[in-house]
């Protein structure tokens, strides 16, 4: 059984809990995709589907099966034959497969779901434990709506489906009731009191309903748990489920709770812009670990602490969890240490600079927007100070022909050092074709990773500001530009990011 006593597993979610979230559902080259990711990740298993729920479900687990060779292949039934039959043939290409079996095990699930009683549903329980054994060597078993279930009855049903051949014990808090302290009582009882428990891994599956699904899967884990369950960005029924990226973390920055797991934190950010991508589902700018806030610091007292020595604000290291840096955010409450960082990160030399002054012009213009860009810096520097980019690439003259009887393409003379170039080049659109023409100019190796246009006001007359992130040798770098003229504010954005690396 368990080698390392410390070691959590990990049972993604994702697919199966996440996915029965409406508008989730994905096809299947889409779960393949995810599914992939997990595996990159370091997830110990992946809960691949309910096979007898749709033809469409069903053929997802099968291919999910051939495509993943190292995390388990994991398929939910309920407590039947028929769900069973269909999940083991859905697993059949699996390399390690696993049946997730069970039943309602609260007195509320027992009568009025059910209109039941306990020993029947124990019966049901285990016959469909055994019935599953049958098929496949693990099975994992859960007790729904554990988290309310009378604890004397939990510790029997678990103590009987173990007999029958459960490997895997999962006490879900299906309604996101315990807190957290009940929570993990309620595992220290099964581990104190089940004859037979260290035959099986017990599993925490706790969902968010009054936000405490992490705390109290930690909890789990802390009174004995060693399998967590969880998804991606936390998504998952109502309120969702444990966040995979949260409990882990929690795991990693607390060493002194000595439980780890084998998942590769430096993919969070990238996968679960792919799962809220593809299950278009946004992440809360605020969320833990993910969330576009999670390292961005906007106020000055924490600003200036962050600039003298980043722990006094971070408990965490963005690099841990795929981000590159930390951000610096100026609003009208950030002061003159986050301003002059800023101004030396886009080239302005402070000593030849008057801060004090500079800072009054920026409160008044921070006062009046909520976010202070690049571009707002720059049209402050401008008053009467240097151009930082006084050598870099400008753009001279712009013509673009497009529309549904051409084929798009864009004339771009620019000037760098005093020397201007010219190029013609074709594309899909007027931006992409003007961006080709200034790449052949450049004749650099540079990517474009986001693109944004956003009316400031709305109304087809409005000036646009376009957002550019893009990346060369490895590293990115922001472009903004505003017009009128959605070409041109692109061009603006691309050459604004160029002229930062130059
Ligand atoms: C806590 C969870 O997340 S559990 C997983 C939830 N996920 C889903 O439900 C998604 C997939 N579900 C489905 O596609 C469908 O609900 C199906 C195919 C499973 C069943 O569809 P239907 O046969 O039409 O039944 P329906 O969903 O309306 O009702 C559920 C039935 O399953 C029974 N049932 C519910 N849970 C269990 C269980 N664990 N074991 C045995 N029977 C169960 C209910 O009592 C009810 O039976 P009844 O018809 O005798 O009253
Ligand atoms: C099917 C079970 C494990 C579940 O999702 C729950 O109880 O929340
Ligand atoms: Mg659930």
């Amino acid at each position: 059984m368990l080698h390392d006593p410390n070691r959590v597993y990990v049972f993604d979610t994702t697919l199966r809990d996440g996915e029965q979230v409406p508008g989730c559902q994905l096809a299947t080259p889409e779960k393949i995709e995810i599914a992939r990711a997990l595996e990159a990740l370091g997830v110990d298993v992946i809960e691949a589907g309910f096979p007898i729920s749709s033809p469409g479900d069903f053929q997802s687990v099968v291919e999910l099966s051939k495509a993943v060779s190292e995390p388990i292949i994991c398929a939910l039934t309920r407590a039947n034959k028929g769900d069973i039959d269909s999940a083991v043939a859905a697993l059949q290409y699996a390399k390690r497969p696993r049946i997730h079996t069970g039943i309602g095990a609260s007195d509320m699930h027992i009568q009025y779901k059910f209109n039941s009683t306990r020993e029947k549903i124990l019966e049901r329980a285990v016959e469909a434990v055994k019935y599953a054994k049958q098929f496949v060597e693990d099975i994992e078993f859960y007790a729904e709506d554990a988290g309310r279930a009378d604890n004397i009855f939990l510790a029997q049903m678990v103590e009987a489906v173990i007999a029958a051949g459960a490997t895997v014990v999962n006490i879900p808090d299906t309604n996101g009731y315990c807190l957290p302290d009940q929570y993990g009582s309620k595992i220290l009882y099964l581990k104190e009191n089940v004859k037979n428990i260290d035959q099986a891994i017990i599993s925490v599956h706790c969902h968010n309903d009054l936000g405490v699904a992490t705390a109290n899967s930690l909890a789990g884990l802390i009174n004995g748990a060693r399998q967590v369950e969880c998804t991606i960005n936390g998504i998952g029924e109502r309120a969702g489920n444990t966040a995979l990226e949260e409990v882990t973390m929690i795991l990693k920055t607390h060493h002194a709770l000595n439980l780890h797991t084998n998942i590769n934190t430096k993919h969070f950010s990238e996968i679960s812009a792919m799962v809220s991508r593809m299950m278009r589902m946004p992440v809360q700018p605020n969320k833990a670990i993910i969330g576009q806030n999670a390292f961005a610091h906007s106020s000055g007292i924490h600003q200036d602490g962050f600039l003298k020595h980043r722990e006094n604000y971070e408990i965490m290291n963005p690099e841990d969890v795929g981000v590159n840096s930390s951000d610096i955010i100026l609003t009208a409450r950030s002061g003159r240490h986050a301003l002059k960082h800023h101004l030396e990160r886009l080239g302005y030399e402070i000593d030849r600079i008057n801060l004090d002054q500079v800072y009054d012009r920026f409160l008044i213009l921070a006062d009046e927007k909520k976010t202070i860009s690049d571009d707002d810096i720059l049209s402050l520097m401008s008053d009467g100070s240097e151009d930082p980019y006084k050598n870099g690439y400008k753009i001279n003259a712009l013509h673009v022909e497009c529309g549904d009887l051409t084929a798009p393409s864009a004339t771009v003379k620019l000037e760098y050092n005093g020397i201007e170039k010219e190029a013609k080049a074709t594309g899909n659109g007027p931006v992409n074709a003007t961006i080709n023409a200034i790449q052949s100019i450049a004749g650099k190796d540079i990517l474009l990773k986001e693109f944004t246009i956003q009316a400031i006001h709305g109304g087809s007359d409005d000036v646009s500001k376009v957002n550019m992130r893009v990346s060369y040798e490895g590293k990115s770098y922001l472009g903004y530009g505003f017009s009128t003229d959605i070409v041109k504010a692109s061009a603006d954005a691309y050459l604004d990011a160029m002229n930062k690396f130059l």
